[in-house]
This record gives structure tokens, C-alpha cells and sequence, in this order.
């Protein structure tokens, strides 16, 4: 088989748990394929570069032929050198009872000197993906610190509540995910965030005809919005495997494309579509092409929907406030 030239992978938090479930994918070929080495540039903070030394041996240990190379380091600048894309994990997860929005304070200023250092050592062409959380605001502020990239390769995370949302619609429905189409996430990705199921398909039928309205209110919307801290309820740590598939997912569809006649929920800079204030990070249904996405746009909106866009959107500006300091 004829190898292509190594992918420059950078994965932050990489001594961390949603790391450990990601790695060992990547080098198994599930996002580039298996005629694709990749080169992993782990970043950690100096006290977690004894647990990294220890992922690179079980890394090394897989004797996986996709893996050309292992950097690790501390820095940024360095872990960043030339890097095709960037998947911004490292930061401190909430515990239980904890609001992501509590985390901003704590884990702010990683993604301001990330941003920073992206900005300088990176691939012109690097896709960043944030997963740490909040994750929306810590992408506004990476892509704020990277005036130099094209702002349209910065996205964070809101796969993971599209796939609860798409699975939960599966489950009550008794079909397959195959069945499910065009679910979409708005918003934050917090409990304000927006699953909407108004423009959803199962089985190529129009979703909201095939469900009780009070089963989508008040079961469907909180169990989605709520997932998150469920899992760390019984879990006591947060969803970290679902988290990596949802990460690979995100990136292989920004690189690959979506399905015809579906879209996908990433977290992108608002251009004002749906009346949303332009330059936050916030969760669209988007259709990607040639490595672009593009915002599914003229969807109608109803009432109900409106009023929840406008919440989650009013919880982005608050925390765009708490963070002024940090955007150029
Ligand atoms: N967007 C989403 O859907 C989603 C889903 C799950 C988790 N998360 C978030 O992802 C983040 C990571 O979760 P986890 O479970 O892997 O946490 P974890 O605590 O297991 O791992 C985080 C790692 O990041 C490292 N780290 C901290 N600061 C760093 C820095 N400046 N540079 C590099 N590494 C740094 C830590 O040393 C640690 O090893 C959390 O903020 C969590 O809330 C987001
Ligand atoms: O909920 C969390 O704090 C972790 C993550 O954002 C999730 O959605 O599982």
C-alpha cells in the first residue's frame, strides 16, 4: 500500500483520561485511515510529564505501523511545531454539582497562551479543535490568540450532545441511528444548549410526527442537556470515551465531509446566521465540503425555538464579558 506523508497530530491534556481513549485511535488509522502515519505531539504541564512518558510506552508498545513519531513535551511552542491539526483537550474537567461555566476561571488563560503559540509554531493551515471546557468560550479565546490563522479552522466540541441526542431519538423511537437525521445542537455547550428535533428525520419522516411534543420538552431537551453530569454522577469523573469518539467524529467530518442529505452540530464563529450575535463561539448544524463547512442556513425557527436560542446565547455573552481580558 502506498503511505502518505506522515499528519503532524497535536493532542493537549494527553496524560488525561478523554487522551487515553483517543491516542490509541488515532494510531489505529480511525480518523486518517490506515494508509496514513501520523506523527503525535502530546502536550502536557510539567507535573503530569512522568504519567505522559508512561502513554508514550504503551503508545510505542502497540507497535502500531501508522506511527511514524512521538513528540512530548511541556511547551506549547514546541508540541505545536508545524502541526496539521489540534485537538485542545487539556483542562480541568468539573466535578460533581459543578457548572462547566465554573471551570472558565481555572482553565481561561491555558487557551490564550495555546492560542498564542498555535499562532506562531503551527501549520497555517492547522484545524483546532477545543474540547476543554467551557468549551465555546475557551475556542473564542484560542482563535482571539491566533489572529493569524484563518478563524474558520477554530471549532469546539458540541459532537458529543448531537450523538446523545441522536442516540436518545434512536432509543425512544425503537429505530437504528441509521434511521436518525438531522438532529441539531445550538448554542453552548452547557445545559442552556438548544437540542432541536424540529427539522430531524427518522426513518425520512419529519421526526416531531413521530413523537409525543411532551416527550421531546420535557424527557428528550434535559436528558441531553443534562448527560454530561449524570455520567459524572455515577461515574465521578466525566465522560471520557464518548468524549474521544466524539472528537475523532468532529474531526473526521471537517475533514471528510458530511453524509448527503445530513449535517452534523460543531461549534463555530456565529456570522450572524439566526440572528445570533456574530464573533461567538456558538453550535450551528453545519454541512461540510472540501474540508469547509458552511452553516445549514434558512432553516425556519419557531417560537419555542427562538426563546431558547436566545438563552443560550445571552449565557455565550456573559461569559465572553468574564473573559474580555483575554480577547484581542
Ligand atoms: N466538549 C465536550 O463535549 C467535553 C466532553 C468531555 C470532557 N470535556 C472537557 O475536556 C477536558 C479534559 O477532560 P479529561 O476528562 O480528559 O480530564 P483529565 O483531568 O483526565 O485530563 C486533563 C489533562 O489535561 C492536563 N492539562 C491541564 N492543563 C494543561 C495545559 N495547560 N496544557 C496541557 N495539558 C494540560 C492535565 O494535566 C490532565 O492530564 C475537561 O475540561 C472536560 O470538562 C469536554
Ligand atoms: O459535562 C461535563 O462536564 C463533561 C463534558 O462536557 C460532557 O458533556 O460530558
Amino acid at each position: 500500500m502506498h503511505m502518505k506523508t506522515p499528519a503532524h497530530i497535536a493532542v493537549t491534556g494527553a496524560a488525561g483520561q478523554i487522551s487515553y481513549a483517543l491516542l490509541f485511535r488515532l494510531i489505529a488509522g480511525d480518523l486518517l485511515g490506515d494508509d496514513h502515519p501520523i506523527v503525535l505531539h502530546l502536550l502536557e504541564i510539567p507535573e503530569a510529564m512522568a504519567g505522559l512518558d508512561g502513554v508514550r510506552m504503551e503508545l510505542i508498545d502497540c507497535a502500531s505501523p501508522l506511527l511514524h513519531d512521538i513528540v512530548i513535551s511541556d511547551d506549547p511552542y514546541v508540541a505545536f511545531e508545524n502541526v496539521d491539526l489540534a485537538f485542545l483537550i487539556g483542562a480541568k474537567p468539573r466535578g460533581p454539582g459543578m457548572e462547566r461555566k465554573d471551570l472558565l476561571r481555572v482553565n481561561a488563560d491555558i487557551f490564550a497562551i495555546q492560542g498564542r503559540a498555535l499562532n506562531v509554531a503551527a501549520k497555517r493551515s492547522v484545524k483546532t479543535l477545543v474540547v476543554g471546557n467551557p468549551a465555546n468560550t475557551n475556542a473564542l479565546i484560542a482563535q482571539h490568540n491566533a489572529p493569524d490563522l484563518p478563524s474558520e479552522n477554530f471549532a469546539a466540541m458540541t459532537r458529543l450532545d448531537h450523538n446523545r441526542a441522536v442516540s436518545q431519538l434512536a432509543l425512544h423511537c425503537g429505530c437504528s441511528v441509521n434511521d436518525i437525521k438531522r438532529v441539531i445542537i445550538w448554542g453552548n455547550h452547557s445545559t442552556t444548549q438548544y437540542p432541536d428535533l424540529h427539522h430531524a428525520l427518522v426513518r425520512g419522516k419529519p421526526a416531531l410526527d413521530q413523537i409525543e411534543w411532551d416527550w421531546y420538552e420535557k424527557e428528550f431537551i434535559p436528558t441531553v442537556q443534562n448527560r454530561g453530569a449524570v455520567v459524572i454522577q455515577k461515574r465521578g469523573k466525566s465522560s471520557a470515551a464518548s468524549a474521544a469518539n466524539a472528537a475523532l467524529e468532529h474531526m473526521r467530518n471537517w475533514l471528510f465531509g458530511t453524509p448527503a442529505g445530513d449535517w452534523t452540530s460543531m461549534t463555530v464563529l456565529s456570522d450572524g446566521s439566526y440572528d445570533i450575535t456574530p464573533g461567538l463561539m456558538f453550535s450551528y448544524p453545519v454541512e461540510i465540503e472540501n474540508a469547509k463547512y458552511r452553516v445549514v442556513q434558512n432553516l425556519e425557527t419557531s417560537e419555542f425555538s427562538r426563546e431558547r436560542l436566545k438563552i443560550t446565547e445571552a449565557e455565550l455573552l456573559a461569559e465572553r464579558e468574564e473573559v474580555r481580558h483575554l480577547l484581542r
